[in-house]
């Protein structure tokens, strides 16, 4: 099977096509299979209750009491000032590191309102987490590698292979990134182009939740306004946690904002603008 990508975005070189013997040579990093379309539920939220964190080996918490639910299919996004907290809490979020106390889930609720199931542990396979400049740790040479970098190298079988093929190819296009020949090194792309690189790398992985620390920062005004319409974009079919200062540029994708007071205590409060 080869996969053309074709689309939108203006097309630089010809899209080289994605097929399972080109995503033949990757390794291997915790790889999830997506969850059945059989399970279906009313709706969820992921659910922070309680989390207090010290790192080991200290005496400071760095956050006290944190507690948060996002809904499916909403942008939540978390301001407050340098050194609250922000980056600690999205690290526990994204399992980096585990809350001292306190848990982390989702939970499925029914029309009714009320939970329809026990609380499910958010484990790390289920979040994609975009750290600031993301570009800077970009590894590979050309763009494929990039978004398929810790894939499986072993030889698996072909159908396996389609269905890799297949998430790639949807991760691509979902950022716009299929006017873009494959084999581009990532390096050379532009500020907006490699921000739509790495969102494509975590949206291969088809997380529950995606993670975003400062996903304008460092941008051109114009790469700004491209990643803001991009997000509007995947706001449709993710759920989506931001980090930022840049609370007027984002305000329009908000649906729940919560502040970062100093020493880790947070409040759902409306954006300052
Ligand atoms: N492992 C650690 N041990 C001790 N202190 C830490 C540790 N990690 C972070 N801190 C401190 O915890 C506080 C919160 O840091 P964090 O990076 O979460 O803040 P932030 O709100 O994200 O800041 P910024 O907006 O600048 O990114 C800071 O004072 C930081 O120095």
């Amino acid at each position: 099977m080869a996969l053309k990508l074709s689309g939108w975005g203006a097309l630089e070189s010809p899209p080289l096509p994605i097929t399972p013997k080109s995503l033949s040579s990757s390794s291997c990093l915790n790889f999830r299979t997506p969850r059945p379309s059989s399970v279906k539920c009313d709706y969820s939220c992921f659910e922070v209750r309680d989390v207090s964190y010290r790192p080991p080996g200290t005496e400071m918490s760095l956050l006290k009491s944190v507690n948060f639910s996002l809904p499916e299919k909403s942008f939540g996004l978390i301001f407050g000032r340098s050194g609250s907290g922000k980056t600690t809490l999205l690290q526990l979020l994204a399992g980096l590191s585990k809350p001292t106390s306190g848990s982390i889930h989702i939970q499925r609720y029914g029309n009714d309102g009320n939970p329809n199931q026990s609380p499910e542990p958010l484990t790390p396979e289920r979040v994609g987490i975009v750290f600031q400049f993301p570009e800077r740790y970009f590894m590979a040479d050309n763009v494929l590698e990039e978004v398929t970098f810790g894939w499986p190298r072993q030889r698996g079988d072909l159908q396996f292979k389609e269905h890799l093929a297949l998430r790639l190819q949807r991760a691509i296009n979902w950022v716009g990134l299929n006017g873009i020949s494959l084999d581009k090194d990532p390096h050379t792309l532009s500020g907006g182009y490699k921000r739509r690189l790495a969102l494509a790398i975590q949206l291969a992985q088809i997380p529950d939740l995606l993670i975003l620390d400062e996903p304008l920062a460092g941008l051109d005004w114009k790469a700004r306004a491209d990643v803001v319409k991009l997000l509007k974009h995947l706001k449709k079919e993710l759920t989506i946690l931001a980090v930022s200062h840049d609370l007027k540029e984002l305000a329009t994708l908000v649906d729940r904002s919560w502040s970062m007071k100093m020493g880790g205590i947070l409040k759902e409060e409306p954006l300052p603008l």
